[in-house]
């Protein structure tokens, strides 16, 4: 377990973490995620003891990380794959660090089994590339058998086949009651491999909630219609925090209604309806949502949107449904 009581770090002028406080429990893959410059390096750092708080404190199966005597056997980290010494080869480093500790050799040639470096572990790490830099970092993560493990972006340079080996591995760890803190920009596969999250933004949690919460929490629920009117359904439809989007001549996608209301509304009207799905938002939509306020860098999209039309209820259906372009009417529009 990680439990972090009012973490704060303050860099000069600048703020990184600015008292935080969460609970990282075992038995569950907690994601850790927050824009770019929000304050997860330093928070995973100060957890491994290699920052040191500007206050409040932060403790690995109770006890600061620099109190344990054996920390390899209590946590083991991936914060930057590319923090080993080149000139070794992979069995070399993990062997280094196996002997601070007296781990045997038969564990080192198990982490190099389980993390597919068979191959080239005899190889200097100089002439690895990102994804065997991964895999070994994740190797040394696991060499003490520890009992809370921390990746920081650990998918970050690894084939399709190596994302799927890091998801079930720490599906694994964590069904087998260990505590997993991960961080990764990619919401897809923290979606697939997460059970809880916590959010940073400018160096405050402004979430921490199971992912199901998170996600039915913040994004915006749709339904998605079939019906051989949907231009005569859409104009019904529209309305005060309504809107629908054509997306071809017999598909709606309807945001601020549930399936009910539009069901409600069509067998009012006599429409036929033959599909109504509930559409789940997903991670990404919710995670947006969450740091639209927190994010320090931002981008500017210099090219417009690939679809433009959007029209007020009435307008430009005709033309949408014509050339089966998606187009949205409704109360939310400007
Ligand atoms: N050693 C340092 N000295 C000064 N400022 C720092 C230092 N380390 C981090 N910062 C600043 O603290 C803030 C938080 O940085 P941090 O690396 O923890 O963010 P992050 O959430 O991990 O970002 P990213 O997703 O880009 O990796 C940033 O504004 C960063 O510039």
């Amino acid at each position: 377990m990680i439990e972090a009581q009012g973490l704060r770090k303050v860099y000069g002028e600048k703020t990184a973490v600015d008292g935080v406080s969460f609970t990282v429990q075992p038995g569950k893959v907690t994601g850790f995620l927050g824009p770019n410059g929000a304050g997860k390096s330093t928070t995973m750092r100060m957890i491994m003891g290699l920052d040191r708080p500007t206050a409040g404190s932060v403790t690995v199966n109770g006890v600061p990380f620099d109190r344990h005597q054996a920390p390899l056997r209590e946590i083991g980290a991936l914060l930057d794959a590319k923090a080993v010494h080149t000139g070794r080869t992979a069995y070399n480093h993990l062997l280094a660090m196996a002997a601070t500790h007296s781990i045997p050799k038969k564990r080192i040639h198990e982490v190099i089994e389980m993390t597919g470096l068979g191959d080239v572990a005899r190889k200097k790490v100089k002439g690895f590339s990102l994804g065997m830099g991964q895999r070994l970092g994740i190797a040394a993560a696991l060499l003490g058998n520890p009992q809370t493990i921390i990746l920081d972006e650990p998918v970050n340079g690894l084939d399709p086949e190596g994302v799927l080996w890091v998801r079930n591995l720490v599906k694994y760890l964590a069904a087998e009651g260990r505590t997993v803190f991960l961080s990764s920009h990619l919401m897809s596969e923290m979606a697939l491999t997460a059970d809880h999250l916590i959010v940073i933004g400018r160096g405050k949690i402004i979430a921490d909630a199971p992912i199901g919460e998170i996600i039915s929490g913040k994004g915006t629920a749709r339904t998605r219609v079939r019906t051989d009117e949907p231009l005569r359904l859409m104009q019904l439809l529209a309305g005060d925090g309504v809107s629908v989007e054509a997306h071809d001549r017999e598909l709606l996608e309807v945001t601020g209604l549930d399936p009910r209301g539009i069901a409600r509304t069509a067998l009012d009207n006599r429409v036929m309806v033959y599909e109504l799905t509930p559409l789940q938002a997903s991670l990404e939509e919710a995670y947006m949502e969450l740091t639209k306020d927190e994010v320090e860098y931002h981008s500017h999209i210099t090219t417009g949107p690939p679809v433009a039309a959007t029209a007020p209820a009435g307008a430009a259906e005709n033309q949408a449904a014509e050339n089966q372009v998606p187009v949205k009417t409704g109360g939310d529009q400007a």
